[in-house]
């Protein structure tokens, strides 16, 4: 038996309690999680291939049910952010940024004025009229987020958005997500491959393994961001997560 609750609006945004996740042809993806999404809290997930990221993202997104336990959804307003942009190739930069607004029956000047202020924030508002051809992959990107920005989420769902860009421009990204987490405060569950880029981007690190999928551990960072952009992260702390996060990993 599984149950989901939608609560009203709190400070955990989700919690998963004991819940688990057997698909339809019997497959146990997912043995009993417990795992708390705090508002305005990242936390990352990090994990070996087919261990059940993405469905525990698609769960806590209200996407998917659980099999048994118990999911709370506190969250009422969520934006995904995926690995391919999924822009539309015939509309502007613009256009594209106010489309889950619209979806949303956001009044249109609304969606307009939130779509102008989201791309002011992450750096395009000189290429609104352009279309998704004439931009780089790292630009690209920034309109997803843009466009995940503007319906104002509480909670921002990310499997592995920047996997698919190159290593100097994935790294500028994960600063641009922490400066966009200052501005706005959002709660954010991301999914990546890369240790060294959940422990950078987190205030929790999610590690899991698979075999059934299962979380090993919850790590909280030593060093997490800061809503003051000037307070100094202790990279020598992180660095030490990242080797101890690699050594979990490695023994699961
Ligand atoms: N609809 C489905 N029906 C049956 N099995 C599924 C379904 N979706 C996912 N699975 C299986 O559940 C397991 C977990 O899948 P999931 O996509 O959540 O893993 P993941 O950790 O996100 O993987 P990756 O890192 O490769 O994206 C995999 O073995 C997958 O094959």
């Amino acid at each position: 038996m599984s149950t989901i609750a939608k609560a009203p609006p709190a400070t955990e945004l989700v919690a998963f309690a004991g819940v688990t996740k057997t698909y339809g042809n019997g497959f146990t993806a997912l043995a009993p999680i417990d795992l708390t999404i705090g508002g305005g809290q990242i936390v990352s997930i990090v994990g070996p291939s087919g261990c059940g990221k993405t469905t525990l993202l698609r769960m806590a997104g209200g996407l998917s049910s659980p099999t048994s336990g118990e999911l709370t959804i506190s969250s009422e307003r969520n934006s995904y952010v995926f690995q391919d942009p999924t822009l539309m190739a015939w509309r502007s930069v613009l256009a594209n940024t106010e489309l889950v607004s619209r979806i949303r029956k956001v009044p249109r000047p609304e969606c307009r004025r939130r779509a102008i202020e989201a791309l002011r924030l992450v750096g395009l508002e000189n290429v609104q009229k352009s279309l998704p051809r004439e931009l780089s992959g790292g630009m690209k990107m920034r309109v997803s987020l843009a466009r995940a920005l503007a319906s104002e989420p509480e909670l921002m769902l990310m499997d592995e958005p920047f996997a698919a860009l190159d290593e100097f421009t994935r790294d500028r990204m994960a600063d641009e997500l922490i400066r966009l987490w200052r501005e706005r405060g959002f709660g954010a569950l991301f999914i990546t491959h890369s240790i060294r880029e959940a422990v950078k981007i987190a205030h929790e690190i999610v590690v899991m393994a698979s075999g059934p999928g299962r979380i090993v551990e919850v790590v909280r960072s030593p060093s997490p961001p800061q809503a003051d952009q000037d307070a100094p992260r202790d990279a020598d702390a992180l660095e030490e997560t990242v080797k101890y996060i690699g050594s979990r990993l490695a023994a699961a």
